[in-house]
């Protein structure tokens, strides 16, 4: 037997000890949740036996009260105590399998014995040796596998920075419980496992990467100083999955007060969110909040406006409805230049210029717009516009509660009396006797009854009327958003399409239409006006696929989550909306206002094999030092065919030797919705085919047909770029870069007549010409 297989062979013994360990444990912990289970089920049982409800005085209703209390608290402290034994028991459920993937032995400076530490996705301390059988892999100590070449090292501990000398690195791939690779690696991540995680399938789910973080994803995974951390990289190199990695490590790091609802992850749609919504559960962590930029903005307009997505707008960009004005629309006001022209219109609205609505009660003026406005300024003009608003509110509501009741003589009040239902004529009768202000007769005294009853209806009938006021419903919005787009806006008039930009403005706000670029930037007047809803609860906000936000969606993020640190990650080369602009994130500086700003590049590129890389990376202006990892394979293919119909005929066939080859996610990625059902029509009878234009599906695996902008962020075996000749301006070369970039294991791009400009400018010896 060699040195190495004895001393594989010891591994494995190794590893069934910790099982053996692992499983007692679980025995254990099972009886365990076994007695509390029976302990919730009876004092649910018993509740309210043990608790001496007492109400005949208010001294004997007090001890109730603390006894209810009291017999509550224990239950919900034996339920809290159930739940985190459940989620050990799934924790160690995982171990079984694998125990760990990585080892290191360190010798700390000043010490005689050399510490040897196994790296799992959790912790597991052996009571009875009072040993860490386990460290978990964002304990202290864990950084120096990730961090760390053979030789001299040292990591951050909570009691300062410990030095010593890593004497052995080792990688495991453990499955069941028997190891199936064992490497030694002096590097601090070796490629060998890499490579092998790597040349995988590609899966429906995102996997967590904790066993082959490289040492500048742990960069980003463990920085704790920054309150803003910026991450520009490549496509493919991590940025997603650093992210996901990070939130484990923090909910780790600060398990004390940190818990998986103080974290929000805003992503590029809902199929993005399925996709990574399986990394921290495989991780033994809870779910941060997910959402998109899209649902916050819905929340808020939706019911007033149709509000286009930012697929929709895409959509009609890319098939050339309204051209070059809209696009110029767009970039204008997702620029700073529209954000500082709103933070100064809003500062002159101080003194003047405020728009307000009639309240209006059955279609009849209660108080006049005039009369809101003459209210508003005559406030004090040193308080902020939405403390004013607040004031202005309340009076309305106190003009309100006149208006009720004078309203309660009216005729309308007696005709709805009378189709009241009964069970509201014994509320009310109830109520009124609880109330003690009328005898058991009073009811049928006809004067009172009417009076309590036309009381009720009337309060009923403004109910919706003061909630609305409440809102600021009174503000004319749409008046003051249209406002700034008045021809003769000399803040804004340099623009060269101003005017167009102007018509098509104030027409969509006609319509109760807004488009996607003016979402944001409406919403965000109105609440600079009415004051933004906070959430100062959340702790830390993650901005994925950060290229495509609006500095205005980034101000905003700000406002609501005041307290946040922010994780923004993101590719400018991955830019596909059309307001995206040149700039590059370290405006973000300046625009956030935060005191300790990091940003970190990444390079190196993971996905895909080394000539997608090199093939995709020629296709870019600048491709910012893109460095492949290297695993290797086919050069792309670049196919020319003559028509539609032959796109179809080549398509079926490689996709049947793709299926053949073993690939199990496999895209077809067109430009637009248009032309993925179009594909998918032509194409269904012959292959088992799933459209995807919906982003609330989730990602399945098999083939999909699927547009451009649906495909950001996902990855597939192979992926096929249905027709390259549609990819014509400039402004697309970053879309045709990001769709590309989405295979992992192989590439064809088809054209018709001319491929577009960007595969021309490649070199020919990147990719195969068919
Ligand atoms: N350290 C790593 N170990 C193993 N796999 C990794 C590692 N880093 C990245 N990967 C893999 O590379 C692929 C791309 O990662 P990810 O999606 O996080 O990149 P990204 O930068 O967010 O990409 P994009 O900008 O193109 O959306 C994924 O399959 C991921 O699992």
């Amino acid at each position: 037997m060699t040195t190495w297989n004895r001393e594989q062979q010891n591994e494995q013994e190794r590893v069934n000890e910790v099982i053996k360990e692992l499983s007692q444990a679980t025995s254990r912990l099972q009886e365990h949740l076994g007695g509390k289970l029976s302990d919730v089920v009876q004092i649910r049982k018993n509740f309210w036996s043990d608790v001496t409800v007492n109400l005949d005085d208010p001294d004997d209703a007090i001890e109730t009260a603390a006894s209810i209390k009291q017999q509550s608290e224990l239950l919900s402290e034996i339920e809290r105590s159930h739940i985190s034994a459940e989620s050990r028991l799934k924790t160690y459920e995982k171990l079984k399998n694998s125990p760990y993937f990585g080892r290191i032995d360190f010798n700390e400076n000043g010490e005689s014995e050399t510490e040897r530490v196994y790296l799992g996705i959790a912790s597991y301390y052996d009571e009875a040796t009072s040993e860490f059988l386990v460290h978990d892999w964002r304990a202290p100590i864990s950084s120096l596998y990730y961090d760390h070449s053979l030789g001299e090292a040292s990591f951050r501990a909570p009691s300062g920075t410990i030095k010593g000398d890593l004497e052995l690195k080792r990688q495991f791939i453990i499955k069941n419980g028997q190891i199936q690779g064992m490497f030694d690696t002096g590097e601090a991540i070796g490629d060998e496992l890499l490579q092998q995680v790597l040349g995988n399938q590609a899966n429906t789910q995102m996997k967590s990467i904790v066993a082959t973080i490289q040492k500048e994803q742990n960069a980003i995974i463990r920085n704790t100083e920054s309150d803003l951390l910026i991450v520009q990289g490549a496509a493919g190199c991590g940025k997603t999955s650093a992210a996901l990695q990070r939130v484990a490590y923090l909910l780790y790091r600060d398990r004390e007060t940190l818990q998986s609802h103080h974290i929000v992850l805003f992503s590029p749609n809902n199929m993005f969110n399925s996709y990574v919504a399986n990394v921290l559960p495989e991780l033994g962590e809870e779910n941060m909040e997910q959402t998109t930029f899209q649902a916050y903005i819905d929340h808020h307009l939706a019911e007033e406006f149709s509000v286009e997505t930012p697929f929709e707008q895409m959509e009609a960009i890319l098939s050339g409805v309204g051209e070059s004005s809209r696009v110029e629309g767009i970039k204008f006001k997702a620029s700073v230049d529209f954000l500082e022209a709103i933070h100064q219109y809003v500062e002159k609205l101080s003194e003047s210029g405020m728009q307000f609505l009639d309240v209006k009660f059955r279609d009849k003026t209660v108080i006049r717009a005039k009369q809101i406005s003459e209210y508003f300024y005559s406030l004090d003009s040193r308080e902020t516009i939405p403390y004013r608003m607040k004031q202005t509110s309340h009076w309305i509501l106190n003009e309100l509660k006149l208006a009720e009741r004078k309203e309660r003589k009216k005729p309308w009040v007696e005709k709805e009396i009378q189709f009241l239902d009964k069970s509201v004529y014994t509320k009310l009768y109830e109520q009124l006797q609880k109330r003690n202000k009328y005898d058991a007769d009073s009811f049928n005294d006809l004067a009172s009854e009417q009076k309590v009853l036309s009381a009720y209806v009337t309060r009923l009938a403004f109910k919706s009327l003061r909630k609305s006021v409440e809102e600021c419903t009174f503000l004319d919005m749409k008046s003051l958003y249209a406002k700034l787009f008045q021809k003769n806006n000399k803040l804004l008039q340099e623009y060269d399409v101003w005017s167009e930009i102007c018509n098509q403005t104030l027409f969509n706000l006609k319509q109760n239409h807004l488009a996607n670029e003016d979402a944001t930037p409406f919403l965000y007047v109105k609440e600079l006006l009415i004051g933004f809803q906070t959430n100062a609860a959340v702790r830390h906000v993650f901005i994925d696929e950060a290229q495509d936000f609006s500095p205005f969606q980034f101000a905003f993020i700000q406002r609501i989550f005041p307290r946040a640190r922010l994780t923004v990650l993101g590719d400018l080369n991955q830019s596909i909306y059309a307001h995206a602009s040149d700039q590059s994130f370290s405006m973000l500086e300046k625009l956030l206002d935060k005191k300790h700003t990091e940003t970190i590049t990444l390079t190196r590129s993971y996905r895909s094999t080394k000539e997608i890389v090199d093939f995709t990376k020629s296709l870019l202006k600048d491709d910012s030092g893109i460095i492949p990892f290297n695993r290797p394979g086919e050069k792309p293919s670049v196919v020319k065919v003559d028509g539609e119909e032959q796109i179809h005929e080549e398509l079926e066939s490689l996709i049947n030797s793709w299926l053949k080859d073993g690939h199990e996610t496999i895209a077809v990625i067109c430009r637009t919705a248009k032309e993925s059902l179009h594909v998918y029509e032509k194409l269904k009878s012959k292959l088992d085919l799933r459209l995807m234009i919906n982003e609330d599906a989730a990602f399945q695996k098999g083939i999909i047909i699927i547009p451009s902008y649906l495909a950001k962020g996902i990855e597939f075996d192979a992926a096929a770029i249905y027709d390259a000749s549609g990819y014509q301006k400039e402004r697309e070369r970053k879309l045709f870069y990001t769709v590309c970039t989405r295979a992992m294991h192989e590439l064809t791009v088809f054209y018709k007549g001319s491929p577009c400009p960007f595969i021309k400018e490649a070199p020919k010896t990147l990719y195969k010409i068919n």
